[in-house]
């Protein structure tokens, strides 16, 4: 489906008084109050957000990930860590397509022409205050405490010593209280302000919940010119007036850490028998107040003879070492024995596919994110561990990435 085929809605004169802001602000009202799962997300660089509705909760379900050529359909995916009957993956397609940055029109897929009446009624309708936000039916996840956290990373650098795992990255949910009259929409516009270099993203969902996150790590990445990206991302120091991208220094272990992770991403380019990549880096990059090592890779899929690289590459790739570890399958049985909660989106990957044109495809690593519940946040973050992992510094490096999100709840 080609969003060409979109039938262009435009704002009524009642409307003429909305600036761009408050017109994404009624579609979302309006979505939430028709239950319908929403995505609204702002790309690292982008000057203003896009927000996309699916016509239902059932037409978001989906088994596989997301094909990323420009034939697939277009929509928002969002895919939990670990794809389970509590976490299902999703793809909501693009029903209905806002663009603050044209925000004198909104776009209708052919699929959701039902939609239309009541859509043109409602852009026509008063802004109501009232934003019924989705909240997850599963239990809160257990919030880890130090103790608890720094004995899962010895039992991580155990498992490296005892080569069960080469690399496995641990992780821990930890709540926070929701400030007084707390609102996601302007929680997401504070993010998007905050972190102009993040890919930032508010999801809501019937049954799976309200997510927000300020990532800085792409999955994949296809663009219209037939290019193919990913990146190694990893190792992690706080970013200060001393120590910047051009001074900082890094350990061994970290190097090492970062280095795994670019070891993956050859090896699921070897998998697919592809020797033709562009690798630049290690570099270090600002990712908020953090910064992090990162290798990009890039393949011109003019040059290579496979259509659907990128498809290939994003089942391959997820969950990456970053977010995992190595081998894949050890470092996942370590996880789900040991880290005692559940990790739900966080670590899972989402964003657009073929919305913006044919063949445009970005999917971030969900990180730097929490999800709201009706009284609370719950705040996500993990660190890969190598055998010189000291249990004590891990905890604290979580503790700098919940930073990173926290904005969002002042
Ligand atoms: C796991 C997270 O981040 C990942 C792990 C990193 C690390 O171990 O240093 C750095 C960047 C990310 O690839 C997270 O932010 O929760």
């Amino acid at each position: 489906m080609q969003t060409s085929e979109f039938r262009q809605l435009r704002w009524p004169a009642a409307a003429a008084g909305l600036d761009a802001h408050a017109r994404l602000r009624h579609l979302v009202a309006g979505a939430l109050r028709t239950g319908r799962p929403l995505a609204v997300w702002r790309e690292p660089g982008a000057a203003t957000p896009r927000l996309l509705v699916a016509r239902s909760l059932e037409a978001t379900y989906t088994g596989l990930p997301p094909a990323l050529d420009a034939q697939a359909p277009a929509g928002f995916a969002f895919f939990p860590f670990r794809d389970s009957d509590q976490n299902p993956a999703l793809f909501l397609p693009a029903d209905v397509l806002y663009d603050a940055g044209q925000p004198e029109t909104v776009a209708v897929s052919p699929k959701a022409r039902e939609l239309v009446p009541n859509l043109t009624a409602w852009l026509a309708a008063g802004m109501v205050k009232e934003m019924a936000w989705h909240h997850s039916a599963q239990p809160v996840p257990h919030a880890a405490t130090e103790a608890e956290y720094t004995q899962l990373v010895t039992r991580g650098v155990e498992a490296i010593e005892t080569q069960q795992v080469l690399k496995v990255v641990t992780s821990r949910a930890a709540r926070r209280a929701l400030p007084a009259g707390f609102d996601p929409l302007a929680a997401f516009t504070e993010l998007d302000r905050k972190y102009p270099l993040a890919f930032v993203s508010l999801m809501s969902v019937p049954g799976v919940g309200t997510w927000l996150g300020a990532t800085p790590e792409i999955l994949a990445e296809v663009t219209a010119d037939g290019t193919f990206r990913t990146m190694a991302l990893a190792a992690t120091q706080p970013l200060t007036a001393e120590v910047t991208p051009r001074t900082a220094i890094w350990r061994q272990k970290e190097i090492e850490e970062q280095a795994l992770v670019a070891r993956y991403i050859v090896n699921c380019f070897k998998q697919l028998r592809l020797r033709e990549y562009h690798e630049t880096g290690p570099r270090t990059i600002i990712a908020g107040e953090l910064l992090h090592l990162r290798t990009d890779f890039e393949v011109n899929l003019k040059h290579v003879p496979f259509p659907s690289l990128g498809t290939d590459m994003l089942r391959l790739l997820h969950p990456t070492s970053a977010v995992g570890g190595m081998p894949k399958a050890a470092a996942m049985h370590f996880i789900q024995q040991n880290e005692g909660y559940d990790r739900a989106y966080y670590s899972g990957f989402l964003g657009p596919v073929n919305v913006a044109a044919p063949g445009v495809a970005r999917l971030y690593v969900n990180l730097r994110c929490l999800q709201v519940r009706a009284d609370q946040a719950i705040l996500y973050a993990g660190t890969g561990l190598t055998v010189d992992s000291d249990p004590e510094r891990e905890w604290q490096e979580t503790e700098m990435k919940l930073r990173t999100i926290s904005a969002a709840l002042q």
